[in-house]
């Protein structure tokens, strides 16, 4: 038997079944192992504490009478089964199964599994299935009319039974990785010995799906780089010199990520790279070298801020860390007075060597640029695929940086633009310290604003935020306007409030930002308008008001906003818990300062993360695997199919091709066409 054998080689495969088989997509038996389940079935043996009726279990069971099937409401038939066990009687009761009976006889012994729930002495369960193998997983595939999940298992097993699946990544890896072997993860997939094994399997497949989706991403591009000349950046002889002005040594991190962006800027294929790092990690700084490196080859770089708040901050961190170098910098957003804007846009057409910093005016028609370079692009979820691509338009051949603090938006951006290069800042400036968080009940709210008092007392600065502008129909959140009410006259009385939310003007909101930056107010008072990239280092407190409102992910970018400098800082979360899932959902920020590991959870909340859950993710072609819920296993496949790729020894050629051509038979639904 040959693994590109037909179906029809199968036992039991006849012209129907034949015929069936294939309008699932299964015409060899290649195609036969590749038929995933979409889900796992899990039973335990039953228990007196297990007949709930909630969980699955699989309980051996004698027939002792079966009934006729009678009329329902409805037009429904209900047929009752009753059966013996250990537990006591047992009543199943099947809903329009009128033939169920058939399936048994009495005084037969089954294995059969469903949930079970105790009624008095009796048990009673509903169109509960006979367990034809005593097995504790069972894989649940996606099936049509006629293809039950019997018969594949049948045919699987006798597949299994004949063949054998070559391994076809290199050893090397799969030692590297702790990975077990593809054969052995093919066995797992469909038939698991125990979870502990189906784990392994299923991380040995998605691992094996992503290495492959690695490489045709490593494929695609090395086509666009082949079709695309770019330009080439020299190294800035005066980089040593602009590093030593940052008052701030940079981390090992940040110091890789320059070096790996300056690379791609060296050669002639345009760069596309996703800059990934934890809140408050330090990039602004790393895209300002690089940018700074564009401008002293004599072009033009853009970088657009979500925000006009945002495009501001890093206009001014431009200007004081670059001004000194005679960089020529200028800020573009919808407030822009017309006068400067005609300026500045009559620079840029003239191909003046500067950057300019700003919002999406900088994608608006009439902006052109002349000699763009590069293009740095805060992104934070906020720009669309479309917006981020009429800044692309701008320049063919300008280096792209996407920046990004989040793993949501990270994935996407991998999945959308499939040929992103991939840096990330994995540490924190050394002087950071943990921001302590705390999670209080609404009604301490004594307290968390005395620790407020404290800290502004020391000199340090603090934000409140709260979901809401104005107050809610039942008066029950605190509004940002009704909280500057009660906090001006009570617990913050005599410190400098300020207010700041989303309908507000431009024009307001910088003045109330400036005023915060510059230490003129004591206490920020804002919606979730400060919730992407504000950086305040002053700032030692973070209040969220109804933090319970919150997502995880956005409550992590909230507290983001303090511990930004080396002063010790809090995170202090009033919340209306009224339940223990809010509770133990609140604490995960209270124990965790991880921003990947709070993004995961707050997907497992979702309810996404289920560990043997195996479905389609979005348009990535990915069967196996979510690059968001797989990330960690996706950096790790990426990083081995770059290495495989890359590297130019005869010998990773060799396995380049190898690889390439094994991934295109062996895996088919991995097309690489
Ligand atoms: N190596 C470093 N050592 C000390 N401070 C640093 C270092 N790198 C950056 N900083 C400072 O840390 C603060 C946060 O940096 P930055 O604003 O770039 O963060 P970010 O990565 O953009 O975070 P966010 O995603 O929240 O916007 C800034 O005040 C910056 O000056």
């Amino acid at each position: 038997m040959e693994i590109n054998d037909s179906i029809r080689v199968l036992k039991g495969v006849g012209e129907k079944t034949g015929l069936l088989l294939e309008s699932l997509g299964i015409f060899t038996l290649l195609d036969l192992l590749l038929y995933f389940p979409r889900a796992y079935d899990t039973f335990r043996d039953a228990e007196e504490s297990y007949f709930n009726g909630q969980d699955k279990l699989k309980l051996s069971a004698t027939l002792l009478k079966k009934t006729r099937p009678i009329r329902t409401g409805g037009g429904r038939t209900l047929t009752t089964l009753t059966f013996d066990t250990e537990y006591g009687p047992l009543k199943a009761m099947y809903f329009n199964m009128p033939y169920i009976g058939n399936a048994f006889q009495v005084g037969e012994n089954y294995r059969i599994t469903g949930k079970f729930l105790r009624k008095g002495k009796n048990l009673e369960t509903v169109n509960p299935a006979l367990l034809r193998e005593d097995v504790e997983i069972i894989p649940v595939y996606p099936l049509s009319k006629g293809v039950t999940n019997h018969l594949l298992r049948r045919l699987l097993t006798q597949v299994l039974e004949r063949v054998i699946f070559n391994e076809n990544l290199p050893s090397s890896i799969l030692q590297e990785e702790g990975l077990v072997p593809l054969d052995e993860a093919v066995r797992n997939l469909h038939f698991p010995a125990d979870e502990e094994k189906l784990r392994q399997a299923l991380t040995r497949m998605r691992f094996q799906e992503m290495f492959a989706y690695s490489m045709k991403i490593l494929l695609a591009r090395s086509l666009r780089d082949a079709s695309t000349a770019g330009q080439v950046f020299r190294m800035s002889p005066r980089l040593a010199q602009l590093k030593e002005a940052i008052p701030f040594q940079l981390t090992p991190a940040q110091n890789r990520v320059i070096r790996e962006i300056l690379q791609d800027q060296k050669k002639s294929a345009p760069m596309n790279r996703l800059l990934q790092g934890d809140v408050g990690s330090g990039k602004t700084i790393v895209a300002l070298i690089t940018l700074f490196n564009v401008v002293e080859n004599g072009c033009q770089g853009a970088f657009m801020a979500p925000t006009e708040i945002l495009a501001k901050q890093h206009y001014k961190e431009a200007v004081r860390l670059l001004s000194p170098f005679g960089v020529e910098i200028e800020e573009l957003t919808g407030s822009t007075k017309k006068k400067d804007r005609e300026r500045i846009l009559q620079a840029l057409r003239e191909g003046k060597p500067m950057i300019v910093v700003g919002t999406h005016a900088l994608i608006e028609e009439d902006v052109e640029f002349s000699h763009l370079g590069m293009i740095v692009t805060d992104e934070q979820h906020r720009f669309g695929v479309n917006q981020r691509a009429r800044l692309r338009n701008k320049s063919q051949e300008a280096e792209v940086l996407v920046m990004s603090a989040t793993p949501i938006p990270r994935t996407m951006a991998l999945t959308l633009y499939a040929d992103l290069d991939l840096s990330v800042i994995d540490e924190m400036p050394r002087d950071r310290k943990i921001i302590e968080t705390e999670l209080l009940d609404a009604r301490e709210r004594e307290k968390c604003y005395r620790k407020v008092r404290d800290e502004v007392a020391k000199g340090r600065q603090a934000y409140v935020v709260t979901p809401l502008i104005d107050l809610d129909e039942e008066g029950e959140l605190n509004s940002v306007m009704g909280l500057y009410e009660e906090l001006s006259k009570g617990e913050l009385k005599g410190i400098r409030l300020g207010v700041l939310h989303g309908k507000m003007t431009s024009k307001e909101k910088d003045r109330v930002m400036g005023e915060f930056s510059l230490g003129e107010l004591q206490v920020l008072i804002a919606t979730t308008v400060i919730e992407v990239g504000v950086n305040v280092p002053n700032a030692s407190v973070m209040v969220i008001e109804n933090a319970e409102r919150f997502g995880l992910a956005q409550l992590h970018q909230l507290r983001g906003r303090v511990g930004r400098g080396a002063y010790q800082s809090y995170c202090i979360m009033l919340a209306q818990i009224r339940s223990q899932t809010t509770r133990e959902r609140l604490e995960i920020m209270v124990k965790s300062h991880d921003g990947f590991f709070i993004a995961e959870e707050d997907l497992k909340q979702r309810g996404t993360g289920e560990l043997f859950g195996v479905q389609q993710s979005g348009n990535s072609g990915l069967v196996l695997s979510d690059l968001t819920r797989d990330y960690a296993l996706f950096q790790k496949a990426h990083r081995h199919a770059r290495t495989v790729y890359g590297g130019n020894s005869p010998e990773d050629q060799r396995l380049r091709a190898q690889i390439l051509d094994r991934i295109q038979r062996s895996l088919k639904y991995i097309s690489l066409d």
